[in-house]
C-alpha cells in the first residue's frame, strides 16, 4: 500500500476491560510498535475503509512472506519503540497476521468519557524504504519483509500555545468530524526547484524551518519538478499577539511538519447546539509551512531565493502574499528594520549576485513601485494622477509609471522607503497599520554580455513582489464609510483574483483578468510565463477561523494553477565584423587596463617600502620628497575628482573613456617609476656621502685631530655622529637607515603613528586627548597606516 503524505489511520478500538485500546495494524517481529498518537481527525468511514484495505493488503502480503519467526510470546504487549531523531518510528518485518492491541499510554490516553478515538500517524515522504522488497513502493504486494519509517508529528512543547491548544482539544470538546483532504500530489510536499543548481537546493534545505534532512527522494522530486511550472504555495503562521493572548484567544492552527498545517475549529461552548460542542478540523498540505518561529531569512531562502536566481537568468518571477487582514502579509513582504522581509532580502540578494557576476557583463536594475487603491493604479515613487493600464507586447503595463535605475541596495532601500511613505495605510480594528491597497514592486534586471562570436546577448528578467491588501469581513474593520468602501474594493479585487484562480484551475479558456485592476496586473504572474510563489499568511487566532480557512482554501486551490512553461527573455544581437573587431579591441583594452591596475598596485607597494626605508634613513636629514608627500597627503574632499559616472556612459563613450583612463594610468605608472628611480639614486648618493664623511673623520682622528665637541667621547661612532646631524643635512652610513631616528624619544605607539599627521586635537576637560602625541618632537613622518588608503583615494579617479 502506498504511504501517503497525509495522515493514515492505524487504529482500531477494542473494549478491553472497559478501557479503550488501540490496535496497531502493522507490527514487527523484532521491534514491536506500540505508540499511540492522538490525532483524531478522520471520519469513521474512511478509517474503516483504509483499515480494511490495509488489512487486505497485509494479508495477501503475508501469504508470500517467508522466514516468519512468529513466536507466541510476541503476542505480549511489545515495548514502545524508540523514535529516531526525526521522530520516526521504524516498523520492521511487518506481518499483517500479527496485529497487536496496545494500551494507550496514560499520557496520551484521552478523556475516559470518550467513546471514540482516532489515532493518526503522519507518514513522511519517503515513508517506505524497501529493504528486501523494492516493489513495495509500486504498491504491489511484498513477498518479503519490509521496513517502514513513519514520521510522527513533532512532540509538542508543553509551554507553547500549540501544546496548550492541543491539551484543550484532547481533554475538551470531542472531535467527531474531519474533512478528508484531497490527496495531494507527492510533489506538493516538497519545495519545487526552479531549474537551479544543487547549491541552491542545499541552501534551501538548510534553511527549512524544521531542520529536517533532505532525503534522496526529496532531491529527486525537486530536480524532476524543476521543469514543472506549477505555482508554489507556502503558508506562514504568524505568532499569537499579546493582545490576543490576553483576550483569551486560542490557536486554531498547528504546523504539523514542514509542509502540513492542521486547522481546528473550536465550537462555542454554550450556544452551538447543532454541533453539540464538536470540533471540526482540516489538514492542508503545501510546498512548505512556516511555523510562527520561522525567521524572515528562512522564509526568503525557501520561497524566493531561487526565483531571484531565475530572474537573473532572464525569467520572470512573482511573489505575492495573500491572507486576511492582520495575518502578517506586510510583515512577510516588507518586514521591519530589525528583521527585513522578502522584498528587502530579495533586493540585497539580487545586488550581491550581480556583484559576483559583474566580471562577465553589465547589469542594469530598474525599479517601479505602484499601488492599486480603490481600483485606481497609483505610482508610489512619483505620486500624481492615477495611471491607466494598457496591454502591449510585454503584457499589461501601467502607462506613465516611473522607472528608476538603481545601482546599489541602498538606493533601492531609499526608493522602497519613499514608496512606502506614499502607500495608503489606515488603522482598522483588526490591524493598526492595515494596508488599504495592493502594492507591487517590480524590479527589472537587464543583463548584457557578449558570446564568443562577440554577439550581444541581452537578457531581461522581471521580479514582481506583491503585498496584497487583506481580505476582510465588514465587521472586522471599521464601519466608517471610507474604510468600508476600501474594504469593499479590496474584497472585490480579491474576489476577482479568486475567480481567476478558479478559472485557471479548471482549465477554462477565458480567464476573467479584466474584472479588476489587480488581476490585470497579476496576469503575468498567474497564467503567464512566470515562476510564481504565493505565500499564504494566516493568523492563529480562533476568532478569525473563517478567514484562515478561506485563505487556506484558496492557497490549496492555487497549488493547482499551472503557468505557461517559462522561457528565458533573451535577445541575441548579431554584430557586423567591424563591430566585432571593435568589441574585441574593447575587451583587450579592458584587459590591459586590469593588468595595468595590478602593475600599479605592485609599484605602489614597492614605492611605499622604499619610502619607508628612505624615511627611516633620512628622518632628520632630508624632508619628505614632494611626490611622496603628495601621495601621502589625503586629497581634500572638495578637490577630489568625482567618480566617472559609468552608469550613464553610453557604449562608445565608455570605450573612449577607458582608453583615456588607460593612457592616464600608463602615465601615472611611468611617473611613479621615474620617481622611484630618482629616490633610489638619491638614496645611494646620500649613503655614499655618509660613508665618505665617516672615512674622512676616521682619517682626521688617526692624524690626531680632535672632534669639534670636546665633551664627546673621542671614539667616533655612528650614534655620536647622529646626535649632531639633525637639520644639518649630513649623511649617515647605510646601516643607519634601520636605526630609530630618535632613540631618546619614547617608543611610538599606534596612536602616535595614526595621529602624527592629524590636525591638532584639543584637550577636553583637562583630559589628555590624542593630541598629546603631537607634543613629542615629530619626525614629520606621515601616518604609515593611512598610506595605502590615501594612495588609493588619490588614484581612485583613474579607476574604472
Ligand atoms: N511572523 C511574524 N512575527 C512577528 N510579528 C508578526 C509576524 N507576522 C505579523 N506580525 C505582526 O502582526 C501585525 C500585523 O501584521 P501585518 O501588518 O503584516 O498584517 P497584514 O496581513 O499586512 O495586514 P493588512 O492586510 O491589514 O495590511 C503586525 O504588528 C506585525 O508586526
Amino acid at each position: 500500500m502506498p504511504v501517503s503524505t497525509r495522515s493514515r489511520i492505524f487504529n482500531r478500538e477494542e473494549e478491553n476491560g472497559g478501557s479503550t485500546t488501540t490496535i496497531i495494524t502493522e507490527q514487527t517481529e523484532n521491534s514491536k510498535m506500540a505508540h499511540t498518537l492522538r490525532n483524531p481527525h478522520h471520519g469513521l468511514k474512511e478509517k474503516l475503509k483504509s483499515l480494511t484495505l490495509l488489512y487486505e493488503q497485509q494479508k495477501s502480503a503475508s501469504i508470500g512472506t517467508k522466514n516468519i519467526n512468529f513466536k507466541p510470546q510476541d503476542q505480549k504487549l511489545p515495548p514502545v519503540p524508540a523514535l529516531d531523531r526525526n521522530g520516526s518510528m521504524k516498523i520492521e518485518d511487518i506481518d499483517s497476521r500479527k496485529h497487536k492491541f496496545l494500551p494507550i499510554p496514560p499520557q496520551n490516553r484521552p478523556d475516559s468519557a470518550k467513546k471514540e478515538e482516532t489515532e493518526t500517524i503522519t507518514a513522511q515522504i519517503p515513508p517506505v524504504t524497501t529493504e528486501r522488497s523494492p516493489v513495495m513502493k509500486e504498491n504491489s504486494i511484498p513477498n518479503a519483509t519490509v521496513t517502514k519509517t513513519y514520521v510522527l508529528p513533532q512532540p509538542l512543547n508543553p509551554t507553547s500555545d500549540d501544546a496548550k491548544e492541543n491539551k484543550v482539544a484532547a481533554n475538551g470538546d470531542r472531535i467527531v468530524g474531519f474533512t478528508c483532504p484531497r490527496k495531494a500530489p507527492v510533489s506538493s510536499t516538497v519545495a519545487r526547484k526552479l531549474s537551479l543548481g544543487s547549491q541552491m537546493e542545499t541552501r534551501r534545505d538548510r534553511k527549512l524551518s524544521l531542520g529536517q534532512e533532505m532525503d534522496p527522494l526529496f532531491q529527486k522530486q525537486s530536480s524532476s519538478s524543476s521543469r514543472n511550472s506549477r505555482i508554489l504555495v507556502f503558508v506562514r503562521l504568524r505568532p499569537m499577539m499579546k493582545k490576543e493572548r490576553e483576550a483569551g484567544c486560542r490557536s486554531c492552527i498547528r504546523v504539523v511538519n514542514r509542509s502540513d498545517v492542521y486547522l481546528t475549529e473550536f465550537a462555542s461552548d454554550s450556544n452551538d447546539y447543532l454541533r453539540l460542542n464538536r470540533l471540526r478540523g482540516r489538514h492542508f498540505s503545501f510546498d512548505a509551512a512556516f511555523h510562527e518561529t520561522a525567521s524572515q531569512l528562512d522564509v526568503y531562502s525557501t520561497t524566493t531565493a531561487d526565483l531571484v536566481e531565475a530572474v537573473l537568468q532572464g525569467r520572470n518571477g512573482s511573489v505575492f502574499c495573500y491572507g486576511a487582514t492582520g495575518a502578517g502579509k506586510t510583515y512577510t513582504m516588507l518586514g521591519t528594520v530589525e528583521s527585513p522581509g522578502v522584498m528587502v532580502l530579495a533586493i540585497k540578494d539580487l545586488f550581491s549576485k550581480i556583484r559576483q557576476r559583474s566580471y562577465d557583463g553589465n547589469h542594469v536594475v530598474q525599479l517601479s513601485y505602484l499601488e492599486v487603491y480603490n481600483e485606481t493604479v497609483r505610482d508610489l515613487l512619483s505620486p500624481g494622477r492615477p495611471l491607466v493600464l494598457r496591454e502591449d507586447k510585454q503584457g499589461i503595463v501601467a502607462a506613465g509609471l516611473s522607472q528608476y535605475k538603481a545601482y546599489s541596495t541602498d538606493e533601492v532601500m531609499a526608493l522602497l522607503l519613499q514608496g512606502n511613505k506614499n502607500r495608503t495605510t489606515e488603522p482598522t480594528r483588526a490591524n493598526e497599520t492595515s494596508s488599504r491597497s495592493h502594492a507591487i514592486l517590480q524590479v527589472t534586471i537587464e543583463y548584457r554580455t557578449r558570446d564568443a562570436a562577440m554577439n550581444i546577448i541581452n537578457r531581461v528578467g522581471k521580479l514582481s513582489l506583491i503585498d496584497l491588501a487583506g481580505s476582510e469581513r465588514a465587521l472586522a474593520t471599521d464601519q466608517r464609510t471610507l474604510r468600508s468602501v476600501e474594504g469593499a474594493n479590496i474584497n472585490r479585487s480579491l474576489l476577482a483574483l479568486s475567480s481567476c484562480i478558479n478559472a485557471l484551475v479548471e482549465g477554462k479558456k477565458h480567464i476573467p483578468y479584466r474584472n479588476s485592476k489587480l488581476t490585470q496586473l497579476l496576469k503575468d504572474s498567474l497564467g503567464g510565463a512566470c515562476n510564481t510563489v504565493m505565500i499564504a499568511n494566516i493568523s492563529p487566532n480562533n476568532h478569525t477561523f473563517g478567514e484562515t480557512q478561506n485563505t487556506l482554501h484558496w492557497a490549496d486551490r492555487a497549488k493547482e494553477i499551472r503557468n505557461k512553461a517559462y522561457e528565458t527573455n533573451e535577445e541575441l544581437v548579431q554584430v557586423s565584423e567591424s563591430d566585432a573587431d571593435q568589441a574585441k579591441l574593447l575587451l583587450e583594452v579592458q584587459k590591459q587596463n586590469r593588468d595595468l591596475r595590478v602593475q600599479l598596485a605592485r609599484q605602489q607597494q614597492k614605492l611605499l617600502s622604499l619610502q619607508a626605508q628612505s624615511l627611516a634613513a633620512n628622518a632628520n636629514a632630508s624632508p619628505t620628497p614632494p611626490f611622496v608627500r603628495s601621495i601621502l597627503t589625503p586629497p581634500s574632499t572638495n578637490k577630489q575628482r568625482p567618480r566617472t559616472p559609468l552608469r550613464t556612459t553610453p557604449e562608445p563613450a565608455k570605450k573612449k573613456g577607458s582608453e583615456e583612463t588607460i593612457r592616464e594610468l600608463q602615465l601615472v605608472v611611468r611617473t611613479l617609476e621615474g620617481e622611484m628611480e630618482r629616490v633610489k639614486k638619491d638614496h645611494a648618493l646620500q649613503l655614499k656621502k655618509k660613508d665618505d664623511k665617516i672615512r674622512e673623520l676616521t682619517a682626521k682622528l688617526s692624524k690626531g685631530v680632535r672632534p669639534r665637541d670636546e665633551g664627546l667621547k673621542n671614539i667616533v661612532t655612528r650614534s655620536s655622529l647622529r646626535s649632531k646631524e639633525p637639520n644639518t643635512g649630513e649623511v649617515k652610513t647605510s646601516s643607519h637607515r634601520f636605526l630609530s631616528p630618535a632613540p631618546a624619544a619614547k617608543k611610538r605607539s599606534f596612536w602616535d603613528i595614526t595621529t602624527a599627521n592629524s590636525p591638532s586635537l584639543t584637550t577636553v576637560n583637562g583630559r589628555k586627548t590624542r593630541s598629546h602625541v603631537n607634543a613629542e618632537p615629530t619626525t614629520g613622518l606621515p601616518s604609515m597606516l593611512l598610506q595605502p588608503g590615501f594612495a588609493r583615494q588619490r588614484l581612485s579617479p583613474y579607476r574604472q
